[in-house]
């Protein structure tokens, strides 16, 4: 309850104020009936399934609905922990002067991470590292670093080009007072035209179209290659250097004790890395990208605070960082502060967020309830870290190797010099993390695909906290996955990520549970998402299937047990919904959130579980696909439609396919029996409701089997496969086991 000792009232110098929610007590005592609820359901199916399983059939079925609501149950309990004490936030940055003078403010070191040229466009990357080096802030105090573990010639050449465009943009930007300080998003933007902006404008596209140019044709032509330096820098890809293995490069772009803007005023540091790779050793991937970004950075600026961006989330408002300082500075807070860590905000979502990619719960309603506990996990971009929180906890300090990369170690030499970038050149090397504590003990930590889950997770049970700060103007804008395929993909890629903790020896539900209560229930939550799928598999085909072999498994209208389900389903949907109104969302984002759901439950979380499994075998290697951030005009004319894009062949589709075409027809086939006077509708009615229920949420899966023709419909041979294997279970459900 760390959280609520801080203020909740306001002076002259007050920093920041928390406000626990007034929700609270209701949710308590819903909280109580649902319990009692639960029990009830969870005895009478222990009681069926001992003293009425007669058959293996009726045992099967008990069996897998006391399963499948126990595992609803438990999710529906772990949730308990965000709802116990959730808070609200604010912080007043412009008392910030009354407590610390600006030129003693903390320096931020940002790490930008980008992986592949082709799926995140260098000219996005630059846009990020622009809007963060633009920040309302002493700019000499920033250090931007880009970690580019693709490798690229094509993003340090984005990046040499955008050193030299800062030096205009800087002063630009607090000149005008500009608010989007990322360039493509200022000039999308209404701003007023004058010959200044004009021609800011013009040098700026003329730099998108080399850096574009240059990535279209795979070359760095000689013409755009001016000083020594930059060949020197490009020479190093040489033919035998590979995405796979390649030394690393260091480039110093940009250096804040000596370069200036054109009015004269000091630039930011603006670094390139890419770490050196060979094809002999484990990289771990994006945690491994930013533990060398952790070493390198300590060698040349070594700032208190380390900020970490994704290469597409870029800043929206220049205050962002004095935001961040509200909380560091507080001493009530500070001394166990791991991170404030800002919402992952997303631009051009459709008005109805489709794919549900703005993650309300995850990225806003959990953080909320998580911050009147030890505070919000780690998304993974958008947090604003203490460099201390690196090594060891709160209170025992665990030295790195070598002193220079220690948290309280000043560099006060300047960052070209020779024995500086040697050092920062040995610490991203591949072979230096062995035998020393990285990723275990220090720096964010190795095992999990979820690097920001697992990091945050182990912050946590080492006794730090952390804040969520969720200002009303978007501290960072994002992109998210426009199609379906890459959205089940990059699910699937957590799945794994959360299964690899689920069963380590750091399993929320044990280790974290009995380090932290409350919150490692909430970790658990997190962590057993994939397990949704069981329930949502069982309730997709069991009752259909036996609906069409009229046999009933749910009680009777007229059964007090009638009311039971109906409590417990309305009484959890109905909860959920609220949250989200609660916190200014719409019923149709609502609706889309808990179709998605489902559609996880019957692919990404399924397909995750077994890519697990199979590399638990040792049957195959997990591997990082990184989201693509490139936009398709005609893919984006549909989403902005609010059409689903299924498009790709892919065997994720199957099984979504499988119960729309299952519960079609076991919906019209009771249906018919009742018109028909044949069916037991008081017995059937709750399969009739659920069929119906999931049918109406497959809307967009029989519009792109049957209505559409364009290249975003579901694939003819997903729709074959789909039935054929519907058929199947049908023939073996009705032939064999309901016979
Ligand atoms: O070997 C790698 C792989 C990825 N990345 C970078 O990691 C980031 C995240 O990759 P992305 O494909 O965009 O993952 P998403 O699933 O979209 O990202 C979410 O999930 C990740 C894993 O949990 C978190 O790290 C992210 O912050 C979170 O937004 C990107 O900037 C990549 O460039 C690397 O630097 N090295």
């Amino acid at each position: 309850m760390g959280g609520l000792r801080e203020s909740t009232t306001t002076s002259a110098t007050t920093l920041n104020r928390v406000e626990p929610l007034r929700r609270t007590t209701l949710n308590l005592l819903f909280a109580a009936v649902y319990t009692c609820a639960i029990f009830t359901l969870l005895y009478h199916h222990a009681q069926t399934l001992l003293f009425q399983s007669k058959t293996l059939l009726s045992f099967s079925i008990a069996l897998s609905l006391l399963v499948a609501d126990m595992v609803l149950a438990f999710m529906w309990s772990t949730t308990q922990s965000f709802r116990m004490c959730p808070v609200h936030r604010r912080e007043y940055p412009e008392n910030l002067k009354k407590v610390t003078e600006r030129d003693k403010f903390p320096g931020p070191d940002v790490f930008i991470c980008t992986a592949d040229p082709n799926k995140e466009p260098p000219m996005g990357v630059v846009n990020t590292a622009l809007s963060v080096m633009a920040y309302d802030y002493p700019t000499e105090k920033i250090s931007a670093y880009i970690s580019d573990d693709g490798g690229s010639a094509f993003t340090l050449f984005a990046f040499m080009e955008a050193a030299k465009f800062a030096s205009h943009w800087l002063p630009f930007c607090r000149k005008k007072d500009v608010m989007e300080r990322n360039p493509d998003a200022y000039f999308a933007s209404n701003h007023s035209w004058n010959s200044e902006t004009e021609k800011i404008k013009m040098m700026y596209k003329s730099m998108k179209m080399r850096v574009e140019h240059v990535v279209e044709t795979g070359k760095v032509n000689d013409e755009y290659i001016t000083l020594d330096q930059e060949r020197e820098a490009f020479d190093k890809w040489t033919d035998r250097f590979t995405r796979q293995d390649h030394p690393t490069i260091i480039q110093v772009l940009l250096e804040s004790s000596k370069d200036k803007d054109i009015t004269g005023n000091y630039l930011p540091n603006l670094v390139y890395v890419s770490r050196e790779k060979s094809k002999t050793s484990h990289h771990y991937f994006k945690a491994g990208a930013l533990n060398v970004m952790l070493r390198v950075s300590a060698t040349m600026s070594n700032a208190p605070i380390v900020l970490t961006l994704e290469c597409d989330m870029y800043s929206n408002d220049p205050k962002t960082p004095l935001r961040a300082l509200c909380y560091v500075s507080d001493p009530n807070i500070e001394p166990n502060l791991a991170y404030v860590q800002f919402p992952q905000r997303f631009r051009e979502i459709n008005k109805n967020d489709i794919y549900a990619s703005e993650f309300k719960r995850l990225f806003e309603l959990n953080p909320i309830g998580f911050d009147g506990l030890r505070g919000p996990n780690y998304l993974g971009t958008g947090a604003f870290f203490s460099r201390r929180a690196f090594f060891g906890d709160p209170l025992t300090f665990i030295a790195p190797e070598i002193v220079e990369l220690s948290p309280d170690h000043a560099v006060e030499e300047p960052i070209k010099l020779p024995s500086i970038l040697s050092l920062a050149h040995h610490v991203g090397g591949c072979n230096y993390e062995n035998q020393t504590n990285w990723g275990s003990k220090i720096g964010f930590r190795y095992g999990s695909l979820v690097e920001d889950y697992f990091t945050g997770y182990k912050l946590h049970c080492e006794g730090w906290r952390s804040i969520f700060c969720h200002p009303e103007r978007p501290a960072f804008y994002g992109g998210a996955p426009t199609n379906l395929l890459d959205m089940l993909n990059q699910n699937k890629r957590w799945t794994i990520g959360l299964l690899e903790v689920t069963f380590s020896k750091y399993s929320p539900v044990t280790f974290g549970i009995r380090r932290m209560g409350l919150m490692g229930l909430g970790y658990s939550h997190l962590a057993f998402w994939p397990s949704f799928s069981i329930p949502i598999t069982v309730y997709a085909f069991l009752p259909q299937l036996a609906l069409l072999s009229g046999v009933t498994i749910f009680p009777k209208v007229s059964e007090p047990l009638f009311f039971l389900y109906a409590f417990l389903f309305l009484g959890a949907y109905g909860q959920e919904f609220l949250d989200f109104v609660l916190e200014g969302e719409t019923f149709g984002k609502w609706w889309n959130d808990q179709r998605i759901w489902m559609i996880k439950g019957l692919s990404s979380y399924l397909f995750g579980f077994t890519e697990y499994l199979l590399n638990s075998l040792g049957i195959s290697a997990l591997g990082f696909n990184v989201t693509s951030k490139v936009v398709d005009d005609e893919l984006s004319k549909r989403y902005d439609q609010e059409i689903f894009e299924f498009g790709a062949p892919s065997p994720m589709f199957v099984p979504i396919t499988m119960a729309a075409i299952l519960n079609f027809f076991s919906f019209s086939w009771g249906f018919l029996q009742i018109i028909r006077g044949i069916g037991d509708l008081q017995g059937l009615f709750l399969q009739m409701l659920l069929s119906g229920f999931v049918m109406v949420n497959c809307w967009p899966i029989y519009e792109a089997i049957v209505l559409r023709s364009d290249k975003g419909k579901l694939p003819a041979k997903v729709t074959v496969i789909a039935t054929f294997l519907a058929w199947a279970l049908y023939y073996t459900a009705t032939s064999l086991i309901f016979k």
